[in-house]
């Protein structure tokens, strides 16, 4: 009997159309405004000025990202899941969850404690789940914390399968408003359990967070410099004499060895420790990887991805089922665009058209064998060369599923030796790991390199995104984390531009040439801080001295420029409104753009340039996941909040400046000399820059309250300006 298939795929088909005949207009429209540029710089005289020439390659770079830009927009589709149709529990595979955690002040264990039991509580048998926390920062808090989340774990599991509560993360289950319940409505046995929970899930809370107090801030040096720890955690027989266990999901702390001498490689790094350890342990032959602070909300998402992983038609090239990030700490207004609309709602349900989204951090459900590379070798001492050289792990290569005796107390012992030496500082040297094996090293964002890898492998991947989030995290909710996690990806990203893995270079002959374009678009990303920062600057100065850069409003070159604005502006506002969104996000996506290019994507560049010439190390700035009242009342009143480090703020404020001066000044001129038909072009790129972000204008002249621009830093760039002027002045106008 042919069995149904477990999913379906549906192209979008509306969309693509209008996507299509976009692309078209608006490419024909640029082909104009090039033939344009040349034809006027070629028949001019005397030859134009450089800011002119700057201003056309400006265009054009900006041009190219859009081009690449369009192969997501290519063939968008969505997908549905068929559970029902998955096979009885006992012949689904085991799936190892991989939860990372690198520092409990920016993490608070309490927190990284519920992901974890949500993860354990996933609506899958426990005897093929298993939890590893790999804890970077080696602390005694984390690991105390995951006793305390295994013992509540014992009654927090039997009683979300008894009730079938929809929401398996204690911490949102308690104080949701709604009941997270699938059984008959207030029954009174549920009420009473639920009394009784959330007793031991207060006496739980008030251990992990007492552990804080007694063991305090005794580590501060010791998240870079501490032995390897691995601990199976279980309760001790006598707290549970007598009481029927129910079946648990195995539990594992590991801790892997850092040494200051030694680097680490971050968060790819210590998942590489995990799947070792995870393979001498259970080696299930799926993964799911959860960043500490993203919970599953959806305890069928592990199914769900099953559906996928479980088709023989896709499963043979099928590398990984990715989940969109989604944030519960949103507010209505997402002033920072802290959903990341753009890349989850539109660009990765567009290149799941193609091979399959980009691989993103977290939430997604890998499977094992695509990490390991070739296994068709066999010769031990070659396997020993890519896989370093434990005995106990090369063996787990070749038989994935063989879940080893873990509760033999002599065989116990044996295996955490073993796992110990996987995950000392020297396993990995003269080996694959990080080059060609597991999750890659090369660049900060391990997630977009090890999946562009992959990519480039033949594999595919599928985007899964159900109505209800399979997973929630934390957003950054003020501007400093921002574009300080926007750097660190910038720089992460063009690390990998300027590299030979370069996706135009390595991609185009290993992958289909619209896949190649997706990836170009991101390898390109950090580079629109050269057109940002050149039209946000030079079509200002050179208005203030008299030269004109766009066509005048007469001529019908004229209607080019502004095809090409609208359309884009139109095209943009077609997205928003099909999903849902209101005009106020096109307003804050434009904003944060622009912010983003002038500061994260520019810092982001130059650190991937000076990282490029070996002249800085790597560095990963984990972000904040706690913040203080005063930052989340501003955040939820909708209002930036510049308490932002100097080095960031001064370009957006300066920038800001210089075209509020050289709008009042062209309007000015406009008026006096009555040359509007000229400089009009340029008096209204000023004011949309203006229009777009009020927000920081605001913040810089009319607030009154601390997430105001701080006064020292609107005097530093009123210098800059000043500095601008005369820099313009002078080179400008002879
Ligand atoms: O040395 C490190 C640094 C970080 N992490 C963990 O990595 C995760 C992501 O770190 P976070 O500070 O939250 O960075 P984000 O910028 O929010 O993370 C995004 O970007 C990362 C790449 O830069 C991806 O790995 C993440 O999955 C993606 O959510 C967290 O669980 C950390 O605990 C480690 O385990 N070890
Ligand atoms: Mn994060």
């Amino acid at each position: 009997m042919k069995s149904l298939p477990l999913h379906a795929c549906t192209p979008s088909i509306s969309s693509a159309i209008i996507n299509r005949s976009y692309s078209l207009l608006h490419f024909t429209a640029l082909v104009a405004l090039f033939y344009y540029r040349l034809s006027s710089f070629l028949s001019s005289k005397p030859k134009p000025s450089l800011p002119y020439l700057l201003v056309f390659a400006s265009e054009m770079l900006l041009s190219i990202i859009w081009l690449f830009d369009q192969a997501y927009m290519w063939r968008p589709v969505s997908r549905t899941t068929f559970l029902e149709r998955l096979p009885e529990d006992e012949e689904l595979p085991g799936i190892d969850v991989f939860i990372c955690t690198a520092d409990h002040k920016k993490e608070p264990p309490l927190e990284v404690m519920n992901t974890v039991l949500s993860a354990m509580a996933l609506d899958y048998p426990p005897d093929k789940l298993s939890v590893y926390l790999s804890d970077d920062g080696g602390s005694s808090l984390t690991f105390q914390g995951m006793r305390e989340a295994w013992l509540f774990a014992r009654s927090w599991l039997p009683f979300c399968r008894k009730f079938g509560i929809k929401i398996r993360c204690p911490k949102v289950y308690f104080s949701s408003l709604e009941d997270n319940y699938s059984g008959p409505l207030h029954s009174l046995e549920y009420e009473k359990e639920k009394e009784k929970i959330k007793r031991k899930y207060e006496l739980f809370k008030e251990r992990v967070n007492k552990a804080g107090e007694i063991i305090g801030s005794e580590e501060a040096t010791s998240i870079k410099d501490h032995p390897p720890v691995i601990e199976v955690i279980n309760d001790e027989p006598k707290n549970v004499a007598g009481i029927r266990q129910a079946k648990m999901p195995l539990l594992v702390y590991v801790s892997r060895e850092k040494r200051p001498s030694h680097s680490h490689h971050f968060k790819a790094g210590a998942l590489n420790v995990l799947l070792r350890v995870s393979g001498i342990m259970t080696n299930s032959p799926y993964i799911l990887v959860l960043d500490c602070d993203m919970y599953c909300n959806d305890p069928t998402s592990a199914r769900q991805a099953m559906c996928f992983h479980l088709d023989p038609k896709i499963s043979p090239s099928l590398a990984f089922v990715q989940f969109p990030q989604k944030f519960h700490n949103i507010n209505k207004n997402d002033i920072y665009d802290g959903q990341l609309r753009k890349i989850f709602v539109i660009r990765w349900p567009g290149i799941d058209g193609l091979q399959g989204p980009v691989l993103s951090g977290t939430g997604f459900y890998m499977k094992r064998e695509a990490l390991y590379g070739n296994l068709s070798e066999k010769n031990v001492v070659r396997l020993k060369q890519s896989f370093g050289h434990s005995n106990e792990f090369i063996r787990s290569i070749h038989n994935i599923y063989q879940y080893s005796a873990i509760k033999n107390t002599e065989s116990s012992c044996k295996l955490q030796q073993e796992a110990q030496f996987l995950s000392s500082c020297t396993y990995e040297k003269n080996t694959l790991w990080g080059e060609q094996m597991g999750f890659l090293y090369h660049s900060v964002v391990e997630d977009y390199f090890t999946g562009f890898i992959l990519h480039c492998k033949g594999k595919t991947s599928v985007f899964c995104n159900p109505s209800k989030p399979a997973f929630l995290g934390i957003s950054t909710t003020n501007l400093n984390d921002l574009l300080v996690q926007g750097t660190r990806w910038n720089s992460g990203l063009f690390e990998v531009t300027l590299s030979k893995f370069c996706p135009f270079i390595y991609g185009l002959s290993r992958m289909p040439l619209l896949q190649t374009m997706c990836y170009g678009y991101l390898a390109l990303q950090p580079l629109y801080f050269l057109p940002l920062w050149c039209l946000a600057t030079l079509p200002q100065l050179c208005l203030l001295n008299g030269i004109s850069i766009y066509p005048q409003v007469s001529s019908s070159w004229f209607m080019v420029f502004s095809f090409i604005f609208l359309a884009s502006l139109l095209k943009h506002l077609e997205e928003i409104l099909s999903t849902g969104a209101s005009i106020q996000t096109l307003l804050n996506e434009q904003r944060v753009w622009m912010m983003k290019s002038v500061t994260a994507y520019t810092f982001g560049s130059l650190d991937a340039i000076v990282k490029c010439f070996g002249m800085r190390e790597a560095s990963f700035l984990p972000t904040n996941k706690v913040a203080d009242d005063e930052q989340v009342a501003l955040y939820q009143m909708g209002k930036l909040n510049f308490q932002a480090s100097t080095m960031i703020l001064t370009p957006i404020i300066t920038l800001i400046i210089l075209n509020m001066v050289s709008f009042i000044g062209g309007v000015a001129e406009m008026f006096i000399a009555g040359s509007w038909n000229e400089t009009f072009g340029q008096v209204f790129l000023s004011l949309y820059i203006l229009m777009v972000n009020y927000p920081v204008i605001e913040g810089m002249l009319l607030r009154k309250d601390k997430g105001r621009v701080p006064t020292p830093v609107t005097l530093l760039s009123l210098v800059i300006t000043i500095f601008l002027l005369c820099l313009g002045h002078m080179t400008l106008r002879w």
